[in-house]
């Protein structure tokens, strides 16, 4: 029998996702107006697609990132993936709410809008360590990250610097770069441009420019990423246009970023199928090691909790963030010190009064406070299959052995 080696999840349910965006929907307004949300969910995207490569077909937006929470360059993350943990069920998964949060941020901000496909199939392991960039990395790193995305250089460029016109550094994850509470990469974390003309109307009449190229062209940029970038002749060629220029910014912003979401995914986008096991009306999945899971609430079930608070703590344990002790904090599982890290939790303290932080063994998720989802009430109560998977009846009956 063939069973897929990736986890086999339900068909995308574009209507679903798409609730996200409702605007009476949580998940849009954290994000509408423009908040530090957005900035913290397009670091989000990255952190998670940054962990792959079209070199060797690793890794990619695949919601890795829940088993990656304790890597120091994810510090600070582990908030919205339990925020966005509780959102994934039959045909939402973590990767494609990664990746539509990302694009809906970007938007928000008044950003471009970015071509969304769902579709994404969730890694069941983590991607491989040491490809997320440091701000301390050095341009052969850039470079070779560059290629493992597939992007070109004035892609490049686009992304890894224009993309910090959103947000900045917190001192909680960042030490190295500022010992501020948060300081902004260009002065304005929420806005996705701002040109000469509106800061500075004597310099420039003409030609309005991104502000965090004007940040870097003045050598004042807090990433050394940024500096070694302006250092590279090809580079700095890109980021002295992209000043003047924002429609060809934008373009390859647009191409880049797409470049991330898709990470790995194009063969998969809107066409995997979850088929359950014959004479089941409960979802469940098969694993690769031929484990029948149960899917029928949040998460999956599955080994890897770690029980306590205890140290020294399991970095590997797929279970990389927990609530904390404290209300209104999470803890992450720090790979250097095998100890619970602690940060505020600032998701779980924007949401409505009743959100809970529960444990799983993949990570914290904060569960909403009487009853779920809409979509996910129906999900739960249902005893077909038709309606659970909204599949027409001859496709209801395939059974895994035939993928
Ligand atoms: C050379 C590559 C990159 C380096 C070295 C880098 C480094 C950093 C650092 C050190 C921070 C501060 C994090 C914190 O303290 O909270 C940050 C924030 C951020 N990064 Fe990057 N980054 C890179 C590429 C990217 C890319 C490709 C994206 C998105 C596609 C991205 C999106 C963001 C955003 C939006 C923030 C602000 C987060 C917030 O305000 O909460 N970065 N980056």
């Amino acid at each position: 029998s063939s069973v897929p080696a990736v986890k086999p999840q339900s068909k995308a349910d574009l209507k679903k996702i798409l609730n996200l965006l409702n605007s009476t929907n949580i998940f849009r307004q954290l994000i509408e107006p423009c908040s530090t949300f957005n900035a913290a969910w397009i670091r989000t995207v990255f952190h998670d697609c940054g962990g792959g490569s079209v070199l060797d077909n690793t890794g990619g937006l695949d919601g890795s990132l829940q088993f990656e929470l304790s890597r120091t360059e994810n510090a600070g993350l582990a908030p919205t993936i339990g925020f966005f943990q509780s959102l994934v069920e039959p045909g939402v998964t973590l990767s494609d709410i990664i990746a539509l949060g990302g694009v809906a941020s970007v938007a928000f901000c008044g950003g471009p809008l970015i071509d969304y496909h769902p579709g994404r199939v969730d890694a069941t392991v983590a991607n491989p360590t040491g490809r997320v960039p440091s701000a301390t990395s050095n341009l052969q790193f850039l470079r070779s990250l560059s290629a493992r995305l597939g992007l070109y250089p004035s892609e490049q460029v686009a992304l890894f610097q224009g993309v910090h016109t959103f947000g900045g550094a917190h001192a909680a994850n960042s030490p190295e770069v500022t010992n501020q509470t948060f300081q902004s990469f260009d002065g304005t974390p929420t806005v996705y441009e701002i040109s000469y003309r509106r800061k500075a109307l004597t310099k420039i009449t003409s030609n309005p420019s991104l502000n965090i190229f004007k940040v870097i062209k003045e050598g004042k940029s807090i990433l050394g990423t940024d500096h070694v970038s302006f250092g590279d002749p090809i580079l700095k060629g890109y980021i002295d246009t992209y000043a003047h220029d924002k429609d060809l910014f934008s373009k390859n912003f647009v191409a880049a970023f797409t470049k991330c979401i898709n990470l790995n995914q194009n063969q998969h986008l809107d066409s995997v199928i979850l088929v359950p096991p014959t004479g089941t009306a409960a979802p469940h999945f098969k694993t690769a090691d031929d484990k029948v899971y149960d899917v029928s609430r949040r998460g999956y079930e599955a080994p890897g909790t770690q029980p306590e608070h205890d140290t020294p703590c399991d970095p590997s344990s797929t279970q990389s963030s927990r609530c904390s002790l404290e209300h209104g904090y999470v803890e992450t599982c720090s790979e250097k010190t095998r100890t619970w890290t602690k940060y505020k939790d600032t998701v779980l303290e924007a949401l409505p009064a009743g959100w809970e932080c529960h444990d799983s063994h993949k990570g914290h998720y904060l569960v909403p406070p009487a009853a779920p989802a809409k979509a996910y009430a129906k999900y739960r109560r249902s005893e077909s299959e038709e309606e659970v998977y909204g599949e027409p009846a001859a496709k209801k009956k395939r059974s895994v052995d035939e993928f």
